[in-house]
């Protein structure tokens, strides 16, 4: 082990970085709240500076997968699809099965420019999630409740004020409702059974409500679906916790861009498109399974210099103050505050910990397990 790559595997680099990324969130959150009263005046101008706050935000985690772990994206497209890219809106369809997928979908965001504005429709408990849940609170993301009778109003009129939108976006939805566990692939494939629909060996069973409102609601605001399939490369299990660690993994994502206009307005017509689309997903991922590629040639955008420089820059905003208040600590000798630093150290250490969780797949939630969800 290199000595850079033992340092970026220590405690203390780590607690750095997450006091980092908490603090300025925090701080990031609380000018979110101030662009309230922009809101009232200039609706556009309050998403402007929104879209400008979450990038700062959210290209802090980019910089630590690009930048800090070295992880090495490569994008499978057509040319022909690659100039359209950050240039419109669009929808996109992502498998859902590594701890780090959003991860990874951000950081083409970043590399096409749209990360500040990129959306997602997001189970409503991350909305509680400190610093990125409350990010997104500001940024318009579309919560649901995966209960369709409470979300078919909701999502439809959430996505309907996205028409007057000043920036282009990405509206990112994972089509199968949550992370892929084999016993939620086995329920789900006995409800493929149910339903006569062939069965999927790497995805869930894509719930196909959400994408028809989401697709009819975005009509003449979003011109394409992007149908993204992920995979990394040698069987690697990328995790949050890896990537703070300093590992480098090998992401390779695999999307086609398909015209709006292509999809069926008619509800059964459109899940059926989505379930030959699930079909042909499932096809890629075993062809990738064999080979180690996805078809199509490689056409991948360089990670960009600006999350680096974001990242330094509210590094160096917030270290300072620490080191003053710290050196200060010191300096006063009192056993008590220094005492109290450390409770509050190991509780802020526990808050982070438990942020993390939240990515990780083994600590995923109940949906789609036969217990909860199975109406066959
Ligand atoms: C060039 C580069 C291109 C791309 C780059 C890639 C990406 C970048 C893009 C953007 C990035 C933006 C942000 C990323 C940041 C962070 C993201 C982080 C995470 C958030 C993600 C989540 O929270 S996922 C969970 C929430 N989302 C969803 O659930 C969406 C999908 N769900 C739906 O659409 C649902 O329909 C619903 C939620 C709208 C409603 O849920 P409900 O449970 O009520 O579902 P249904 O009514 O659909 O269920 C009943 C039907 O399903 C059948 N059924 C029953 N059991 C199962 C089962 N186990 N599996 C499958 N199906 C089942 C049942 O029979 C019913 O069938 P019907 O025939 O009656 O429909
Ligand atoms: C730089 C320091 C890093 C500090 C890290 C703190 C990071 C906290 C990030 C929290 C972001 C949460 C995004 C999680 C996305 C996710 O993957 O959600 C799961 C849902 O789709 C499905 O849920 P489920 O049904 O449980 O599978």
């Amino acid at each position: 082990m290199g000595l850079l790559q033992l340092l970026k595997s220590q405690f203390l680099c780590h607690l750095i970085l997450c006091y980092v990324f908490v603090v300025s969130g925090l701080f990031i959150n609380l000018l979110q709240f101030c662009t309230l009263p922009v809101w009232m005046v200039s609706k556009q101008l309050a998403r402007r500076i929104n879209i400008r706050l979450a990038y700062c935000l959210s290209s802090q985690m980019v910089a630590m997968l690009e930048w800090w772990s070295g992880t090495e994206c490569t994008l499978y497209t057509e040319p022909q699809s690659y100039r359209f890219y950050g240039k419109e809106n669009a929808i996109v369809v992502l498998n859902h099965s590594y701890d780090i997928d959003f991860l990874c979908g951000w950081t083409f965001c970043e590399r096409f420019g749209v990360l500040g504005s990129s959306k997602v429709l997001a189970k409503k408990e991350l909305s509680y999630v400190p610093v990125i849940g409350w990010m997104w609170y500001f940024l318009e993301i579309v919560f649901c409740k995966r209960k369709w009778e409470e979300d078919r109003t909701l999502v439809a009129q959430s996505l309907q004020k996205l028409h007057d939108y000043p920036e282009h976006f990405w509206f990112l939805l994972y089509c199968e409702g949550t992370r892929f566990t084999p016993k939620k692939h086995q329920v789900s494939m006995q409800v493929a059974e149910s339903k006569g629909l062939p069965i999927l060996k790497h995805h869930l069973l894509p719930r196909t409500k959400g994408f028809w409102v989401t697709v009819q609601n975005l009509r003449g605001k979003a011109a394409a679906v992007y149908d993204s399939t992920l995979n990394f490369q040698n069987n690697e299990k990328p995790t949050l916790l890896g990537v703070l660690n300093g590992e480098k993994y090998h992401a390779d994502l695999y999307v086609r861009r398909i015209p709006l206009d292509l999809i069926p307005e008619d509800e059964a017509e459109c899940a059926a498109w989505l379930h030959k689309l699930y079909q042909e997903k499932d096809s890629f991922q075993e062809q990738y399974t064999q080979t180690g590629r996805f078809p199509g040639p490689i056409v991948s955008p360089p990670r960009r210099l600006w999350s680096l420089i974001n990242w330094l820059f509210w590094s160096c905003l917030m270290l300072y103050p620490l080191g003053v208040l710290l050196t200060g600590l010191i300096s006063s000798g009192s056993m008590l505050s220094i005492i109290v630093s450390l409770v509050f150290c190991s509780a802020a250490s526990v808050g982070v910990r438990w942020m993390i969780g939240q990515t990780e797949i083994n600590k995923s939630s109940n949906y789609g397990n036969k217990e909860t969800t199975l109406n066959i």
